[in-house]
């Protein structure tokens, strides 16, 4: 209608923009501490240092479950991907590149996407 507020941003594609950001992730090489989720029974500590875990396979599961309110909760999701490698890797670790690698290629893609 021609009455349409011009602020409002168009959230038209935001779903099939979350769809292509995931499959992106799942592809990156340096993707593999994060497919799935963190075996805490295996990982002394885990359970009681990262209290919100979170990981690419759980994001899938929820986006195909339209568990996402919108682009920002979705983002919010991977962001904690990122931080709770950050809190439980060393930077200098493998994994802990892999963190800051894979949220370098997440921000450098989602803003070419949406900017
Ligand atoms: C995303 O990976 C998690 O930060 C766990 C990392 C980890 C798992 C086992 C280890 O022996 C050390 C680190």
């Amino acid at each position: 209608c021609a009455k349409k507020v011009k602020l409002a941003k168009d959230d038209t594609n935001d779903l099939a923009t979350c769809r292509v950001l995931l499959a992106e992730l799942e592809g990156h090489q340096d993707a593999w501490p994060f497919l799935s989720p963190v075996n805490h029974k295996a990982v002394p500590g885990y359970r009681k240092v990262i209290k919100k875990p979170m990981d690419f396979s759980t994001i899938r599961e929820k986006l195909a479950n339209n568990r996402y309110l919108n682009l920002e909760t979705f983002i919010i999701d991977v962001n904690l991907v990122f931080d709770n490698c950050e809190k439980f890797n060393e930077d200098n670790s493998e994994i802990g590149r892999a963190g800051h690698n894979m949220r370098r290629f997440f921000d450098k893609r989602w803003t070419e996407l949406l900017r």
